[in-house]
């Protein structure tokens, strides 16, 4: 079984000496100081995480955690549940959004079934199920504390089995049809918020089903009682396994020292249930976009993070966090690239 708490207190800050020489290389470099605004903090935050000045080029993938949710059955989405296998099957033939997205960011796609609740079979796909989608929330727990556990330790293992063979940056992607609820859910009991408060219409319901999907929320809390000062607990009673599979990917990173992107508002609802249990770990974070599902602007502020996209995505999959990719490229192609004022025979600001 997973030690949880020991990946808590091997959780190290960031190397806040290499931020400051990284900073000191910024304001020698031939533009006007800040100039660079937030490609800049990128790249001291690299600089930070991986304890180099000038960080090394960066190797990306995109961990797509799929899973089924028993809430399902009260109609929370506008699709039906069998598209989270039917979408697993097109992640692997190549042909979703965050297949095209991370070609083109030269990222690796790892496709990971942790409670799809069908039969899937594919030597591509890591096949790492903890059960057959949650059991329904609305009528008690997602799932047992064991079951949160043991997927927060598959996204630990498939986290340092890609640091293992170079990979240093991580994005966060999910699939799973109804994990809206369930990540609204976790946020509402996370940060004390009214559900209404931070329910959104997800793959696109009208105003009866969202209606009835803040209902269901609502009732989930109720019946279930998760304990707020208790993230794992929440995580089991009304979360998702690809959310804690999410969860053991950021903590693993965060202790591996890689950096993590995170995609969007399912995503983020696993950033808040790990940066709950670990504050440490947000240093690693990076928020890759902001989605326009409700809900996600709460998390974001609550983490502190500053999204690096608005481009009103509301998918998932991963693709705001493998677009944002582009971005730490960019910061660090500027930071390691330019020349110095000195090197180039640049004057330098006067006075
Ligand atoms: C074809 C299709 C592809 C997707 N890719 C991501 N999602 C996204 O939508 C789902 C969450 O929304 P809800 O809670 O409303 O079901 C998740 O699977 C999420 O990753 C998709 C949804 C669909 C329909
Ligand atoms: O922001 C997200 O991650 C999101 C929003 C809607 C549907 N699926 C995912």
């Amino acid at each position: 079984m997973l030690d949880l708490q020991s990946i808590r207190e091997a959780i190290q800050p960031i190397n806040a000496q290499v931020v400051e020489e990284a900073r000191q290389r910024q304001l020698q470099l031939t533009k006007p100081a800040g100039s660079l605004g937030r490609l800049e903090e990128i790249a001291l935050q690299l600089a930070g995480i991986t304890g180099q000045v000038k960080p090394p080029r960066l190797q990306k993938a995109v961990v797509v955690m799929a899973a089924d949710h028993g809430v399902t059955a009260e109609g929370v989405s506008a699709y039906p549940a069998e598209v989270t296998p039917q979408m697993v099957l097109n992640f692997l033939a190549g042909g979703a959004a965050i297949n095209a997205l991370s070609k083109q960011a030269q990222a690796e796609v790892v496709v990971v079934d942790i409670g799809v609740a069908s039969e899937l079979s594919d030597q591509r796909l890591i096949s790492r199920k903890i059960r057959w989608g949650t059991a329904n929330m609305a009528r008690g727990a997602a799932m047992t504390h064991e079951e949160a556990l043991q997927a927060i330790a598959v996204g630990y293992e498939i986290v340092t089995r890609l640091a293992e063979s170079g990979t240093n940056v991580v994005a966060t992607g999910e699939m799973g049809i109804g994990n809206t609820t369930a990540a609204s859910a976790l946020t509402a009991a996370l940060l004390g918020r009214d559900v209404a408060e931070v329910t959104g219409r997800g793959t696109g319901i009208n105003d009866q089903q969202l209606a009835q999907k803040i209902r269901i929320i609502e009732q989930a809390l109720a019946t279930n009682q998760p304990d707020r000062s208790d993230p794992l607990d929440v995580l089991a009673k009304v979360g998702g396994l690809e959310i804690a599979g999410l969860v053991g990917v950021i903590l693993g990173a965060a202790e591996r020292k890689m950096a993590v992107v995170i995609d969007g508002f399912i995503s983020g609802a696993a950033a808040l249930v790990a940066v709950t249990y670990c504050p440490t770990s947000r240093d690693y974070l990076f928020a890759g976009h902001i989605s326009v599902e409700r809900g996600h602007r709460l998390i974001v502020e609550a983490l502190a993070l500053e999204p690096l996209l608005d481009l009103h995505l509301r998918l998932g999959e991963g693709t705001g966090a493998v677009l944002a990719f582009h971005l730490l490229d960019a910061a660090l192609a500027t930071h390691n690239g330019m020349s110095t004022f000195g090197e180039a025979g640049v004057s330098e600001k006067e006075g």
